[in-house]
Formats: C-alpha cells, sequence, structure tokens
C-alpha cells in the first residue's frame, strides 16, 4: 500500500550527546510501516532502544535523523491520534474512575453528553463498570491498567503506544489483560505497537515482532506470527501449546541469549 495510510518510521536515528562529550547512538537507520490495525510487538534487550523509539513515535522526543508520517503527515509532536500507555503511576490519582477516562474528551472541549456513552461502554469493555465512581487508589494494578487503557481510548487515537503496559502485574492478571488487549485490539481496529521485556508477551500480543539489537540500537528480526489472530476470544493456553509456538519461542529466546552474551563480553572485556 501507498505511505499515505497507517505508521511509517522512516529511516530513524537517534544520538543523545552526553555531558562528557561523548555519545549514545540509541537508534541508526530504522525503518518500517505500520497498516492501520497492524499490532506490533517490539522486543530485544535492555538499551537497544525500544522506549526511545517509541517515545519519538509519540512525538516526546524528535529523532537526529528520519521522520515518522502518520495517515500521510509527518509527526511534529505529541497529539491525541498517538495514545500512550505507561507500565504504570501515569493516572490522575486525585481524580476517579470515570474522571480519569473522561479526562481527553473533557480536555478536547465535549461536554458531559457527548462523552457519556463512551466513557460507560469504554468501563464496560474493560471490566470497570461498577468501579467509575472508585479512587485511583482504591484500585489494584491490573485494574489501574485497565483504566490506563480505556482512558487511552477515550481519545479515539489512531495508534496506541505500550510501553511494558503489564510489566507490574503478577502473572494471572497479566495473562488476563493479555486477552483484554487483544480483544480491544480486534475490537477497535487500531494500529498497536507494545514493547516488552517477554518473550511468551511478544508471541501472544505480536502480530508482527520485532527483535531489536543494542549498539546501535535497530531492527535485527521482523517476525509475522498467527498468535495473536488465535488468541483473540480464546485460551490464551491453548495457543501457548499451539503449532509453531514452542519454536518460534526458542528461536527468539536463542537470539537474545546471544545478544545478551555478546553485550555482557564486551562490558566484561571494556572493564
Ligand atoms: N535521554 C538520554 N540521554 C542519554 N542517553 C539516553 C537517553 N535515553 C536513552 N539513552 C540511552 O539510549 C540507549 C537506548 O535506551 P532505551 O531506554 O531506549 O532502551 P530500551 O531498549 O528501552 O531499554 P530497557 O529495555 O532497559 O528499557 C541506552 O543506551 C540508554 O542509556
Amino acid at each position: 500500500m501507498s505511505g499515505d495510510s497507517g505508521l511509517t518510521i522512516d529511516n530513524i536515528s537517534m544520538r543523545f550527546e552526553l555531558p562528557n562529550g561523548s555519545h549514545v547512538q540509541a537508534l541508526k537507520n530504522v525503518s518500517l510501516h505500520l497498516e492501520q490495525g497492524e499490532l506490533l510487538s517490539v522486543l530485544g534487550p535492555s538499551g537497544c532502544g525500544k522506549t526511545t523509539l517509541l517515545n519519538i513515535v509519540a512525538g516526546f522526543l524528535a529523532p537526529t535523523e528520519g521522520k515518522i508520517r502518520l495517515n500521510g503527515h509527518t509527526v511534529k509532536g505529541p497529539d491525541a491520534e498517538r495514545g500512550m500507555v505507561f507500565q504504570q503511576g501515569a493516572l490522575f490519582e486525585w481524580m476517579n474512575v470515570r474522571d480519569n477516562v473522561s479526562f481527553g474528551p473533557r480536555m478536547a472541549g465535549q461536554s458531559a453528553n457527548e462523552y457519556k456513552g463512551k466513557v460507560d461502554h469504554l468501563l464496560e469493555v474493560v471490566g470497570l463498570r461498577d468501579f467509575k465512581d472508585k479512587a485511583i487508589y482504591e484500585l489494584s494494578g491490573g485494574m489501574q491498567q485497565r483504566v490506563a487503557l480505556a482512558r487511552c481510548l477515550a481519545n479515539d487515537p489512531d495508534v496506541i503506544l505500550m510501553d511494558e503496559p503489564l510489566g507490574a502485574l503478577d502473572a494471572l492478571t497479566r495473562e488476563k489483560m493479555q486477552g483484554l488487549v487483544l480483544d480491544l485490539w480486534k475490537e477497535t481496529g487500531k494500529t498497536i505497537v507494545l514493547i516488552t521485556h517477554s518473550v511468551e508477551e511478544a508471541l501472544l500480543l505480536g502480530e508482527r515482532l520485532l527483535v531489536m539489537a543494542p549498539r546501535p540500537g535497530r531492527i535485527h528480526r521482523e517476525y509475522r506470527l498467527p498468535f495473536a489472530e488465535r488468541g483473540v476470544g480464546a485460551d490464551l493456553r491453548a495457543v501457548k501449546k499451539s503449532e509453531g509456538y514452542a519454536e518460534t519461542r526458542e528461536e527468539i529466546l536463542g537470539m537474545i541469549w546471544e545478544m545478551e552474551e555478546e553485550i555482557m563480553g564486551r562490558t566484561e572485556s571494556a572493564q
């Protein structure tokens, strides 16, 4: 398809200048195109530039080279068309659940009549219908991430960017939330980019999966996988037993292991 629709990461490089005069090449020549509605997971050893890339797509950071295009225009800064879900702690603690979720529409000048139906629907979808009036501190970690997802969706972004959104959750809650992310992806048709440190999560939540390599941060390998599609509305444990899953997991684990070993080797020889 033409570059006019979807999200294009166009030859992005990012170099951080350090106060001591040296620099870090966090990303080098990263290019990728996602059609609207594609679900991408990004995996790689610590320091390979995952968060830097997400922050550039969000418009929080300007790249040293290259550009981000969304539906034909160049990204110049943060915008509601690109929503972000962080690992934790990004909710407004002093507002209740409903006010957190309606924050974006209220800031966009919508009246309660305009946004109420949408907010109620989203709270229903993320399973928080009976928690509208609760304060954030009254909710468990998993429920707080449900609020974060609903708050992001209330802005109706084209792209949802997630930086380890489930990383702080216990295993069972995490699995439930993985199912929710897949169901929301199918229901809303949003483009989703999700960073994770978990190979299993990247396999389950990546219709496309990028393995990045460090120094400089770059795309090492890209996969197109059937597991996200299989997981929609399904038992994720069954997906983990399905054809090709274990082999792909082992292949990627081996790849990341080798990269980590190489980093350790380099670090040790530099000492
Ligand atoms: N503001 C900054 N100034 C200087 N260096 C930075 C800055 N932000 C990131 N870096 C460096 O850029 C590289 C990539 O960092 P980044 O946080 O994007 O990696 P990551 O893959 O997300 O790591 P992790 O998995 O540990 O979160 C690292 O070497 C990091 O130290």
